[in-house]
């Protein structure tokens, strides 16, 4: 039986700081993938769901975009989020991949923990949180480009049961962040840039997996691990180079690199993960998709992670006469060091 799960990306970051921006340049090139969106807006009105609806991407029709407007979805999560999940997974045609875009004042971690709710655990994986910052703003001292207006809206918010300053709101989106996209990087210079680098590495404690962006252009593959080719078939075996220019894809991303890791049989699929954390951590692996084959398990271990964060779960029985076998593929900045990191996974499977 075939039990894949549909990865969940949580989208944050302050108001303004291009969510939406990048979400609508996600849709026109998402690799053909069906996607749904769940948007939480309750200050502006419903506004960016327009945006997106305007934007007429055949794989995200108006009905896969919903709204939620009753309140800050952390806040709210059992009474709005989790039936909204419901539904979708009800639905005959089912998303391949869901999408979050939470307001700019919510705090993810209780939004990830409502990921754990029992109906939703079995259907959907948390791919990651990907925080988006608006580097200009950082660059300028602030943390988003109308600091006024987001502490305003933060101040009058009486649905927020969480009363965080802007400040501690800004930390714990990027404490929660697998992957910071460092967008609206055209408006600062490379001193500019280097600052709000330091910035956000100050404000976590552990090391950032960040990228930057220009009007939320970043590829589908890197984003959400679409159309990364972690099947055998050769229609999903799209090379680092066709990722890069799928019909709609906004421009060539020279900054990023994929490669493929084929290996053996895995014995301790714990001990070969806790390792695989500490490579992708070292060689600043942005993404790492694909499935092992576990010694003596009738059924494959489907694996993702995005910077440290690893999900992995059995989604299937490898098939009669199928060749068992491991396979990873990786994607990091252009500068990645491929031949180390493969000869670091090789190295875990060689005793
Ligand atoms: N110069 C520049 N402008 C950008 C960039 N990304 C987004 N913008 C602009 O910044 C403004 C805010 O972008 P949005 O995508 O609406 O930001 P958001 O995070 O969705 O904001 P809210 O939905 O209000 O929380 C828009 O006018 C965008 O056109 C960028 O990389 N560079």
């Amino acid at each position: 039986m075939n039990q894949q799960k549909i990865p969940a990306t949580v989208i944050t970051g302050f108001l303004g700081a291009g969510k939406t921006t990048m979400i609508r340049n996600l849709l026109t090139n998402a690799a053909g993938k069906k996607i749904a969106l769940i948007i939480n807006e309750f200050g502006d009105l419903g506004v960016d769901g327009e945006v997106l609806k305007g934007c007429g991407a055949e794989n995200c029709s108006e009905d896969d975009i919903i709204e939620l407007t009753n309140g800050c979805i952390c806040c709210t999560a059992a009474d709005d989020f989790i039936p909204t999940m419901t539904k979708l997974l009800e639905r005959e045609q089912r998303p391949d991949h869901i999408v979050i875009e939470t307001s700019g004042l919510a705090l993810p971690q209780p939004l990830v923990a409502a990921f754990n709710w029992p109906d939703i655990r079995t259907q959907v994986t948390v791919d990651g949180v990907i925080t988006v910052v608006d580097s200009a703003a950082v660059a300028a001292g602030r943390f988003a480009d109308d600091h006024d207006a987001v502490e305003a809206a933060r101040v009058e918010d009486n649905s927020l049961d969480h009363e965080s300053p802007i400040e501690e709101l800004f930390e714990d989106q990027l404490t929660c962040a697998d992957l910071i996209v460092l967008n609206k990087t055209d408006l600062i210079d490379g001193d500019g840039l280097g600052r709000v680098k330091n910035e956000v590495a100050s404000r976590i404690a552990r090391k950032p997996v960040m990228i930057e962006a220009r009007n939320g252009e970043v590829p589908a593959g890197v984003l959400l691990g679409l159309g990364i080719g972690t099947e055998d078939d050769i229609a999903n075996r799209k090379s680092h180079h066709e990722l890069e220019h799928e019909e709609g894809a906004p421009h060539d991303h020279d900054e990023f690199d994929s490669f493929v890791v084929e290996l053996g049989a895995v014995s301790d699929p714990t001990g070969f993960i806790e390792k695989l954390k500490g490579i992708i951590a070292e060689h600043d692996v942005l993404r790492l998709k694909g499935f092992i084959d576990v010694s003596g398990k009738p059924m494959r271990l489907q694996l993702q992670a995005v910077g440290s964060r690893i999900d992995q779960y059995f989604d299937r029985a490898w098939a009669a006469g199928e060749a068992r076998r491991t396979r990873l593929v990786v994607i990091g900045l252009r500068e990645i060091n491929q031949d180390a990191v493969r000869k670091a996974i090789e190295a875990l499977v060689q005793g």
